[in-house]
């Protein structure tokens, strides 16, 4: 094979031979973990415009990894070089914004139709400078319907997605809007989609064969229209999807077995005494070749009929590769890599223009992508039962205990009704948690673009968040508060109303922490419940705040919101109310629980401050307090705040 055959079968243009070509090429790629461990090793490979490459290879071979790196998601010490149009790409950000990648797990909002979500997907996506949807509403309309037809999605366009309790689209649609967010976004500001690249890993996993058939086919037939390059990773794919590619790299124990065009694996693998039975999936045969897991040589060998030189040796493996590196493929491989390094010393400049690079460009889009997941996120807080609207079914289940009349005997039961009000409110809480999560999927998948960073996902979360608590907490309380029997005053209503709200949003702040923190819903809900639990036992009213462990005392007790929302709830209860008793003939107001004050028609009254102080609560510092549980929930955001930029810096955002 001449070097002009290898450039012929990699493409039309190669990325050596024309300027105006799209290619990707990498050389040498070889990565090592913080330990030194060595994941990959002198990986290569190039793909033209509107080429797709099947990386393939047993599970731990290192696919994942390979793509991140293409993708510029990698955190591990990477060797090699990666050229985008004959030019090495030297700002992060730009490459993120030329390489799309969609990750295995589908990270999309379940409230949002099909259309909906790739419509949002494209407003983030799009810069200030140009754009495919600069026709207007109308053009970007007619853009993302003209991504959902080609991607097999028209009937579905007006479908949602689907959450956990509703259900949505089947999970090979779910695939296909997952690859038609990256299609619309025009995230570097080029014109079109060509001389982009997808990357896709494990596009069709958990797929059956025709879906995952369907899915690849999808996405073939967009490459071929756009130019687009598409790198996926792919496991067991069925011999109809594993000929939709151009190209495999092969791989295994993060070591490269082949690569070159898909139909020329059979005449390879011939070359090397491996013969692929005629009627046999050729990617199942590569798997089973590569695959050291699971099965022993001897039975690999007898079931494949492999030549003798790879039985029983104990290292196949190494003789694969070894054979890869001196076969003529590898050294054409070379060469046009060699091409295109030294080509790109000459005219780097003319090749990688850029100003076509719009990336991430600052407050205009920050603000602007501020606006747009402020509009994303109302629709999925009325929209999605799990952000909201469980909480109202469950907060209206609260009490149900009968009216409580002002006497003695019901005292404790509006402290406990009090207590268990405030607590079990912010308890709840941990229903937000699934939808809080769907939302940090999002927010990972999107910020890893440039799209938006954590300010402005946090920002969103709490400027929708706050409309929707107080409109729960009113739900709540018009009911509750006067059933409960509570003060009968406006002002003391309106307070309640307050400390209502103040406590919840102190708890979705938690929550919100906490996920960020542990975005994984079982811990997530463990450490919820158990905060709660541990404010309300340290709040002081299950154990008096004299007696309480100092450890407690001096650290958790004064960071408790829970507890200034029960000592705000209990002093407007009580401060000015009283609660009678029965005046005796003999003994008069003697006999009653606390000190009664004054007497009325033949009925001794206790005060309500005589409560308080003989239960320990001193003074009324209402506006303290609220303003502790503020500066609580501030603090919490903050902190997942800073949480997520931790974060993001860690993976180079
Ligand atoms: N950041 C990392 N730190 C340590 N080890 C890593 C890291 N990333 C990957 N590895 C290791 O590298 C090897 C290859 O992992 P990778 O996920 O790339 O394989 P894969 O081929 O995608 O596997 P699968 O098909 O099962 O997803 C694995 O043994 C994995 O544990």
């Amino acid at each position: 094979m001449s070097e002009h055959d290898l450039d012929l079968e990699f493409g039309q243009s190669t990325p050596i031979a024309d300027g105006s070509s799209c290619s990707l090429c990498f050389a040498h790629i070889s990565a090592r973990t913080s330990s030194d461990r060595t994941i990959l090793s002198d990986i290569s490979g190039c793909v033209p415009r509107g080429n797709m490459l099947a990386v393939l290879g047993p599970s731990g071979s290192g696919k994942t990894s390979l793509l991140d790196i293409l993708a510029n998601r990698s955190t591990i010490s990477v060797d090699g070089r990666i050229w985008l149009d004959g030019t090495t790409p030297r700002d992060d950000k730009q490459i993120r914004n030329r390489v799309r990648y969609v990750q295995q797990e589908d990270a999309l909002i379940g409230a949002l139709t099909v259309r909906e979500t790739l419509l949002f997907a494209a407003r983030l996506g799009r810069t200030s400078a140009s754009s495919p949807t600069d026709g207007g509403k109308r053009g970007l309309y007619q853009y993302v319907d003209g991504v959902i037809s080609r991607l097999g999605l028209s009937e579905q366009a007006n479908t949602k997605i689907g959450t956990p309790i509703q259900r949505g689209l089947s999970g090979g649609q779910k695939r296909r809007v997952s690859v038609g967010e990256k299609l619309v976004a025009n995230i570097g500001g080029s014109d079109d989609n060509s001389c982009v690249v997808l990357v896709l890993d494990e596009i069709t996993s958990g797929l059956d064969a025709v879906a995952a058939y369907e899915v690849v086919s999808r996405v073939k037939e967009f490459a071929e229209a756009t130019g687009m390059i598409v790198v996926a990773s792919i496991h067991q794919p069925s011999t109809a999807t594993f000929t939709l590619f151009d190209s495999v790299l092969l791989m295994s124990q993060g070591k490269q077995v082949y690569f070159g065009p898909v139909n020329q694996v059979t005449g390879y693998f011939a070359k090397q005494g491996l013969i692929i039975p005629s009627n046999y999936n050729p990617a199942e045969f590569l798997l089973e070749i590569t695959n050291t897991d699971f099965i022993t040589t001897q039975e690999r060998s007898s079931h494949l009929h492999l030549a003798k030189e790879f039985i029983g040796d104990g290292d196949q493996i190494d003789q694969l590769c070894r054979a890869w590196n001196v076969s003529e493929e590898a050294i054409l491989l070379e060469a046009v890599l060699c091409k295109t390094a030294s080509e790109e010393h000459l005219d780097r400049n003319l090749r990688y223009d850029m100003s076509r690079l719009g990336g991430f460009s600052g407050i205009t889009i920050t603000f602007r992508n501020t606006m747009i997941l402020i509009q994303r996120a109302i629709i999925k807080g009325y929209r999605d039962i799990l952000a909201y609207g469980v909480r109202v079914i469950m907060y209206r289940k609260w009490s149900r205990c009968s009216h409580l009349s002002a006497n003695e005997t019901t005292i404790q039961s509006f402290f406990n009704a009090i207590f268990f009000g405030s607590a079990f409110m912010s308890f709840m809480t941990v229903a937000y948690i699934p939808a809080f999560l769907e939302d940090l999927a999002t927010y990972k998948k999107e910020s890893h673009e440039n799209l938006y960073g954590p300010a402005a996902f946090l920002l969103a979360n709490v400027i929708v968040g706050l409309p929707f608590l107080f409109l729960i907490t009113v739900l709540f309380a018009v009911v509750e508060y006067w059933m409960t029997g509570l003060r009968s005053s406006a002002t003391a209503f309106f307070r309640f109303v307050m400390w209502l709200f103040l406590d919840l949003i102190a708890a979705e702040s938690l929550v919100v922490l906490v996920s960020a923190i542990a975005p994984i819903f079982v811990a997530a809900l463990a450490i919820t419940a158990f905060a709660n639990g541990l404010w309300m036992a340290v709040g002081g009213f299950l154990v008096q705040p004299n007696v309480l462990n100092k450890f407690w005392y001096y650290t958790f007790y004064w960071i408790d919101y829970q507890r200034y929302v029960f000592e705000g709830m209990i002093f407007n209860e009580m401060e000015l109310r009283s609660y009678s008793c029965p005046w005796t003939s003999q003994g008069g107001c003697s006999g009653c629980m606390y000190a009664a004050t004054e007497v009325e028609n033949g009925v001794c009254k206790i005060s309500g401050k005589t409560v308080l102080e003989a239960r320990g609560y001193g003074r009324n510092w209402t506006g303290l307090w609220a303003g502790l549980v503020i500066a609580i929930a501030i603090a919490m955001r903050l902190l997942a705040y800073a949480w997520l930029r931790f974060k993001a810096r860690r993976v180079g955002n």
